[in-house]
């Protein structure tokens, strides 16, 4: 293994596999805490996904060197820390804690922390993250339900969670190329142990970044930051060149669509699903609370309707909406019933012949992806940036598409089952 990826949720892992398969590498992705190195697979990058972007800072951290160290005992040269590409974290952390316990244990002095993504419209500008021509802070993450992003200085952000010193590697330097970028790093950590925030603006900044790093220990981004890792691999004879992507066979069966992400985004692609005329089923999390609504209730529905046409189950809902359910259930038990839901619909379809599966939402993903006994995903083509076609390795035989509320077009669905045929 030349590469292990430790990344703060599911949706994010696939994200990161696949800037890396696409840029040639042979990925798996994991799903857990992995119980040591034996358990992990062979391949040139290993994407450990984890559940820990909202967890308390000491859980995100035990688990992240658990992680680390499996990797590391697998052969992994250089760590990759993976969070979202809205840096979504809180002032308890979890991504300077994290990044902070990397450090130490892999006894680095210094390491860079940038979550920008062009593909989707995230980049760093003097330190500031930008939602597309919005500011992080006005955009909808300054919402977010666990996370609301209310500072857009990354520098600040992440200096509020952690001792180490934050400092800025800013577009200037970028620009003049990975030799000048590493000095800033190396100057940045001259007195004390150094977290340098980069801007990136373009996937060329983001590649200068990562020939910077070659041979370095620690990295700490979002997907974009792998951009440029695997041609160092190859630069230094560990990678085979770039070939042609691997073939990518779903099973045949049928196809379902279950959403759970209330994100803007996938508002959009649910709408324009059933504008479209797949069929859809509804769920109330009232409903299901009340023991009005079962998980038989949506399979009897289903079941036959299932064929090469898709069916669409969701309970994607706007703000007020989810809101009114939150105040009458609480957050976390409005979500954990809508999660256990979906779960076990999730199982009742491919009990019926489902065997590809789009999945909307990262929690939603982590709770269906657990239902169907999936510990490992091999990674498939591209659907949208930052959203692969996934093949389980183990569990239920399926295609899974997993995506994270906030990526995609609004035809996503629709565009990624018409990929299969
Ligand atoms: N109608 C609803 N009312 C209340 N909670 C809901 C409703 N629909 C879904 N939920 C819950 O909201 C949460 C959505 O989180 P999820 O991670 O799946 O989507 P997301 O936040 O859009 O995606 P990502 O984490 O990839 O950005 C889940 O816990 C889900 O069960
Ligand atoms: O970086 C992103 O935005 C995504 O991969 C993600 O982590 C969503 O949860």
């Amino acid at each position: 293994m030349l590469l292990g990826v430790i990344a703060d949720d599911l949706t994010g892992a696939t994200d990161v596999a696949l800037m890396l398969a696409r840029e040639g590498m042979r990925v798996v992705q994991t799903v857990g805490v992995p119980a040591g190195s034996e358990s992990l697979p062979e391949a040139d990058a290993v994407v450990v996904s984890m559940k820990s972007r909202t967890n308390p800072a000491a859980e995100a951290v035990e688990w992240s060197l658990a992680a680390c160290d499996a990797l590391l005992g697998a052969g992994a040269r250089q760590i990759l820390f993976k969070y979202c590409s809205t840096f979504d974290s809180t002032d308890e952390g979890n991504i300077g804690p994290v990044a902070e316990a990397l450090m130490e244990r892999l006894g680095v002095r210094w390491t860079v922390a940038c979550p920008a993504f062009p593909a989707n419209g995230r980049s760093v500008y003097q330190g500031h993250l930008f939602v597309g021509a919005q500011l992080l802070s006005d955009s909808p993450m300054k919402d977010h339900p666990l996370t609301p992003m209310r500072d857009s200085n990354l520098v600040r952000v992440l200096q509020r969670q952690t001792q180490v010193k934050v400092g800025l590697v800013p577009f200037a330097t970028v620009e003049q190329g990975a030799a000048a970028t590493r000095r800033a790093f190396e100057a940045l950590a001259a007195d004390a142990p150094c977290i340098g925030v980069a801007d990136a603006i373009t996937d060329g900044h983001l590649r200068i970044l990562g020939e910077a790093f070659a041979g370095e220990k620690l990295l700490t981004g979002g997907s974009g930051i792998a951009l440029g890792l695997p041609d160092n691999f190859r630069r230094a004879g560990l990678l085979e060149p770039k070939g042609p992507p691997r073939p990518f066979h779903a099973p045949a069966g049928k196809t379902a669509i279950l959403a759970g992400s209330c994100s803007a985004a996938t508002r959009g692609q649910v709408a324009h699903a059933i504008h479209a005329g797949v069929e859809s089923f509804a769920l109330d999390p009232l409903a299901i609370a009340e023991g009005r609504l079962t998980p038989d209730h949506v399979l009897n529905w289903a079941t036959p309707r299932l064929g090469a046409r898709p069916i669409l189950v969701y309970s994607t809902a706007e703000p007020e909406s989810v809101r009114s359910a939150q105040d009458k259930l609480g957050r976390d038990a409005a979500g954990a019933l809508v999660e256990r839901m979906l779960a076990e619909v999730a199982q009742g379809l491919v009990s019926a012949g489902v065997t590809r599966m789009v999945v909307a939402g990262g929690e939603t993903s982590g709770a269906v992806v657990g239902a169907l006994g999936v510990s490992m995903l091999e990674i498939g083509p591209e659907i949208d940036p930052g959203v692969p076609w996934t093949l389980a390795a183990d569990g239920a035989h399926i295609a899974l598409a997993l995506k994270s509320g906030n990526f995609g077009g609004p035809d996503f669905f629709t565009k990624a089952l018409a990929m299969l045929d």
